[in-house]
């Protein structure tokens, strides 16, 4: 063998096979393996290196060890395999093969909370490892994508040449991707970003459930507005998508479209989001409603009766109303600032509950270019963290907190229109309440801690008192002075 691979890559599905094209592109010799299921997954990698690959610096492996013999030591691993179990039994049969120093790097859609194990488990053996969210689909892994890497420090500077080689480049030439920090920090940043995916397609969802319901506009008028926003405030990948959505034909010359079935998929990270928002603490609530959308929408069979018993004379009319579409820019471009408030907030505590000292600008930074979430208003965000003083929230971000005072208005005539018309909206909606809720002093949050008093001795803070010094009311005369803690979980 002439020369020894750079990297070697494992899992040729749509992001591995791509990202291996991107690699070598770039002038890497990329070693690749896939494993074998006999009858079931046999000759991904022949197909591979004779396929898209045929005549390039490609070296096709079918062992393990002859795919680590192969590679430039330290030896560089990426691994793009479904997450979960198939990451562990990777790791499990690279580990007796590897030596002291190889870095393995899992660019899927890890759990951080495995990412954290795995760097443990394989720190422990002399190994190093990296756990990279990239994102950017088929395209950006084979032209660019958003990459996080977060993991063994040292193992950086081994890889950041050849990440930041096939990473996407932001206008100012910027490459999106940059260390993110220790342990599974890289794949928590990566399921936030997934979660604001999540946000962005619900909203981008009910804007267009909206103007065809609301206001009877057919598919390609809807594809012009959101190619019109797209040139402004709301430009996005994702609003750009969605515009070329609208207008593809199916073979009979449809829209396919409106030949979709209305149930939406999801591979977990939304779901983890939230749930992680939960761990912390934080109100991850329009992520939240954009995946419990989801799993409603999946729910077809009783949505279809549910329709038929509950709502039987229901019809939405479509109304003359000449500033509707101008009220769903005001009302989307309000919920995506509270989605992505809601968001960094969740990485902010993130870096202070685990010490990962994640740079908020950074990440906003490397989610310019390359990633599904990808857009101009991400380099407003950078821009509202890139300052001395780092604003509590961003929506305290001057920019920001002017322009979602102007929407208020619209977004609340909105909201009001559409549940009043009995359409669903709840990304707007839940976007609204968080709103409403974060700018009111006073929440009736005073009821539900008398009645958890009342009920469990579970006692509260008075106005009148400092913060921290807890009271508990013999509420009816009849209750004991023992009270219960007054810890959070
Ligand atoms: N698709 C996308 O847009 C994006 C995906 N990702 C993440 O990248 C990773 C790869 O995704 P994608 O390319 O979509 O494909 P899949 O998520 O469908 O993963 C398929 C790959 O995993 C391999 N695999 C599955 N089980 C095992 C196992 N037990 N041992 C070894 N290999 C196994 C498959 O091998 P085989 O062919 O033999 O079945 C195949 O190479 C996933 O973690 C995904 O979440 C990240 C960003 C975007
Ligand atoms: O990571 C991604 C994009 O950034 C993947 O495409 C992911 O699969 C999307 O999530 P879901 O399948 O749950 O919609």
């Amino acid at each position: 063998m002439d020369k020894k691979a750079d990297i070697g890559l494992i899992g040729l599905a749509v992001m591995g096979e791509n990202l291996a094209l991107n690699m070598e592109n770039k002038g890497f010799t990329v070693a690749v393996y896939n494993r074998t299921v006999p009858g079931i997954e046999e000759g991904v990698v022949e197909r591979f290196v004779n396929g898209r690959g045929k005549g390039k610096h490609f070296i096709g492996c079918t062992e393990l060890p002859d795919f680590v013999s192969v590679l430039q030591t330290p030896r560089k691993i990426m691994m793009m395999v479904r997450a979960g179990s198939a990451v562990d039994q990777l790791m499990s049969q690279l580990f007796p093969l590897l030596s002291s120093g190889d870095i393995i790097i899992d660019g899927g859609n890890s759990n951080y909370e495995d990412s954290n194990r795995r760097m443990a488990e394989a720190e422990k053996r002399g190994f190093r490892f990296v756990g990279a969210g990239v994102s950017g689909g088929e395209f950006g892994a084979l032209y660019g994508a958003s990459i996080m890497p977060g993991g063994s420090l040292s193992a950086w500077a081994e890889v950041k040449p050849i990440l930041q080689r096939i990473a996407a480049v932001a206008e100012d030439g910027t490459p999106c991707c940059d260390w993110v920090g220790p342990q599974g920090a890289g794949h928590f940043v990566k399921m936030i970003h997934n979660g604001i995916e999540y946000g962005d397609m619900q909203l981008i969802s009910e804007a267009y459930f909206l103007m065809k319901q609301l206001k009877g506009m057919d598919n390609a008028a809807i594809a012009d507005v959101f190619e019109h926003w797209n040139e402004g405030r709301l430009h996005s990948y994702l609003m750009e998508i969605s515009s070329m959505v609208l207008r593809h034909k199916d073979k009979d010359g449809d829209d396919l479209i409106d030949k979709i079935l209305d149930t939406a998929g999801q591979k977990g990270t939304g779901k983890w989001a939230v749930i992680n928002a939960m761990e912390l603490g934080m109100p991850l609530s329009l992520i939240a409603s954009a995946v419990f959308e989801r799993s409603l929408s999946s729910e077809k069979e009783l949505r279809v009766e549910a329709a038929k018993h509950l709502a039987p004379h229901r019809r939405i009319t479509a109304v003359d109303d000449p500033s509707l579409v101008d009220d769903i820019e005001q009302a989307l471009y309000a919920s995506k600032l509270v989605s992505y408030a809601q968001g960094f907030a969740v990485l902010q505590r993130a870096s202070e509950t685990f010490s990962w000292n994640l740079d908020l600008a950074s990440i906003a930074r490397m989610w310019r270019a390359g990633c599904i979430i990808r857009s101009s208003f991400l380099n407003d965000i950078s821009d509202a963290y890139q300052v001395t003083r780092k604003p509590a929230h961003l929506l305290f971000a001057p920019k920001f907190a002017k322009e979602i005072t102007q929407s208020l208005e619209a977004w609340k005539n909105l909201v009001a229109k559409a549940l009043c018309a009995e359409l669903p909206v709840p990304a707007f909606s839940s976007a609204l309440n968080y709103y409403l809720s974060l700018t009111t002093s006073r929440l009736p949050a005073n009821m539900i801690q008398a009645q958890r008093d009342f009920f469990g001795a579970h006692t509260f803070e008075r106005i009148d008192a400092p913060r921290g010094k807890f009271f508990h009311e013999n509420w009816t005369g009849k209750g004991g002075s023992t009270h219960s803690g007054s810890y959070n979980v």
